[in-house]
């Protein structure tokens, strides 16, 4: 039952059992070499219920499970009621309960219609139509701005799941987009940050995208006020401001008070976790840069996805599996954290995006039912593309003293088979070859014999790789829009899993906000000496030597 705390459930505590029995027998040589079925065994293909040509492998091989430990792991979800969760989930139920709201991503791509009793679910397929008939008229050129002239640029203003999202899926789709649009994304409340981007912009041609769940998000509302009173400075007549300036919020009576028009609103709702709203009408930016098509598309792949989620049993079910080997590592061997390595150059955004996307959802120690918990709940998720991460930190994933858990991913084919897919083939022998390296590496007596006889016994014990280190493996066919839209499906109802046993709720986020207040009584204070007050001696000291350098 959610809100329990996870290692009072008696699954938990064989494991812990296991672990400590067992942990030091785990060798992946050892069970490679006892099972030569052992990869078809551990190993599953996804194919789409919806569209077969949305595919992927997933080979959880290289994992340091056995066949009773991922039955143990998997009576754990069991015993903490995971899939009446997940009904509860699809069903509409408000199962964020701090906040008493729905959690409902799966309604914003639900073409198969699940039965979902929650207000504005009904008004979706509204908002996509708005979505899809504004994204053509400006992709086509007729939404033109102030002076006649067609949109070419796109300003995205939007932070954290008004931001990421878009950014991250925009660059995975580059192949997608249309190139004589350029998109800009302005998230920081940094002056560099618009600075920068508007250095670049032509307030004849700029559509500016108020991106603000809340719509009342200090950096992104700062930010808006910056571009509008920038664009007014060019434009003087306020009622440009229509044809340039779009809102993607919950909060109608913020975006009108702002001066956005009603119909230039396109409008979510409060059951859209901002860290699950690029399906949402924050995924605006989206369908301009690769057209409502191709967004469509990537909602289909998603919806495929929730459906396995949904009918899938448990020891076949993708998203459980990920999560509950990821559990096994973060609670059973200490991982602290896990690492997403796309060898896709397009992806190198990935694991940005999920660092939120896992982060802010299970980031708690407070489960449901208000008890601190006693073991670790979400991971510190991190990762870049390969092959550059092997030119970064790949020595302490190899040689370190922690254990980090990799997630491998990388198509079969590229979108740019230049010099004859050279590059490509070279970028997989990496993608093939890291993760065995980890899980097998390097003896002492392979190093002896590579070094020689002479070579000094330090020299060769800095040359062993220990191995035996897990990943997991994802292989799909080509980067597509349904692709990946299934492949951030099966990583968002991962961190659903993961939360539920875990018994915290993943879908409110109570710890960004004492920043945000304490950042509001300081802003009031950095004006003199004088002014600062109620302060330790190091937040005083930093803020009196700003006061005393700053050359404004
Ligand atoms: O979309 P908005 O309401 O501007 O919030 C932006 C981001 O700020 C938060 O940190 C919440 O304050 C994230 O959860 C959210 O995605």
């Amino acid at each position: 039952m959610s809100g329990r705390l996870a290692s009072e459930y008696p699954s938990w505590k064989k494991l812990q059992q296991i672990h400590e029995s067992e942990h030091s027998k785990l060798l992946l040589k050892d069970l490679f070499a006892q099972d030569p079925s052992r990869f078809s065994k551990f190993s599953k293909e996804y194919v789409s219920p919806d569209d077969s040509s949305v595919t992927f492998l997933l080979d959880y091989s290289k994992n340091l499970i056995t066949e009773p430990i991922l039955n143990t792991l998997l009576s754990l979800v069991k015993e903490a009621d995971v899939e009446t969760y997940r009904d509860k989930m699809f069903a509409g139920e408000h199962i964020n309960t701090s906040e008493d709201r729905a959690v409902l991503h799966v309604a914003l791509r639900n073409f198969d219609e699940f039965k979902i009793a929650e207000a504005g679910v009904s008004e979706v397929s509204d908002v996509l139509a708005h979505m899809k008939e504004f994204s053509n008229a400006v992709r086509s050129g007729t939404h033109k701005g102030y002076t006649g002239k067609p949109i070419n640029t796109i300003v995205n203003i939007g932070i954290g799941g008004s931001d990421l999202g878009p950014v991250m899926i925009t660059e995975a789709l580059k192949a997608y987009s249309k190139r004589d649009l350029t998109a800009h994304f302005v998230s920081n409340i940094d002056g560099t940050h618009m600075a920068e981007t508007l250095r670049v912009c032509d307030p004849e041609t700029t559509l500016f995208i108020v991106a603000s769940k809340t719509f009342t998000t200090q950096e992104t509302i700062t930010n808006a006020e910056t571009a509008r009173d920038w664009f007014l400075a060019a434009a003087k007549d306020k009622a440009h401001v229509a044809k340039h300036f779009v809102a993607l919020s919950t909060n109608t009576k913020a975006v009108t008070e702002f001066g956005i028009a009603k119909e230039n609103m396109f409008a979510f709702w409060d059951w859209v976790g901002g860290r699950y709203s690029l399906w949402s009408a924050i995924g605006l930016s989206i369908c301009l840069v690769i057209g409502y098509d191709n967004f469509e598309q990537l909602l289909k792949g998603a919806h495929g996805m929730d459906k396995h989620f949904k009918t899938t049993p448990l020891e076949s079910n993708l998203p459980v599996l990920l999560a509950v080997i990821g559990i096994w590592y973060n609670d059973f061997y200490g991982a602290q954290t896990h690492c997403l390595l796309p060898y896709d150059q397009y992806l190198h955004k990935f694991a940005d995006y999920f660092q939120q996307g896992d982060m802010e959802s299970n980031g708690k120690t407070v489960t449901k039912g208000g008890h601190r918990v006693n073991y670790q709940t979400g991971p510190i998720i991190w990762g870049a593309a390969g092959t550059n991460g092997q030119h970064s930190f790949y020595q302490l994933i190899h040689q370190g003293t922690k254990l980090i858990p990799c997630d491998f991913l990388a198509p079969a084919t590229t979108l740019n088979p230049i010099h004859n897919s050279k590059h490509h083939r070279i970028l997989l022998s990496n993608y093939f070859a890291q993760p065995e390296a980890l899980a097998f590496g390097k003896t002492e007596e392979q190093v002896k014999q590579e070094l020689g006889a002479n070579a000094s016994e330090a020299l060769i014990k800095s040359k062993v790789f220990e191995g035996n280190k897990p990943s997991n493996s994802i292989m799909f066919p080509k980067l597509t829009p349904a692709t990946l839209g299934a492949l951030i499906a099966l990583y968002e109802h991962k961190i659903f899993v993961q939360g539920v046993v875990w018994g915290i709720n993943s879908f409110d986020q109570m710890g960004v906000e004492l920043g945000k207040v304490l950042a509001k009584n300081i802003l009031a204070q950095l004006g003199t000496p004088q002014d600062v007050k109620g302060h330790d001696s190091s937040t005083t000291g930093l803020i009196h030597y700003y006061q005393k350098h700053r050359q404004e």
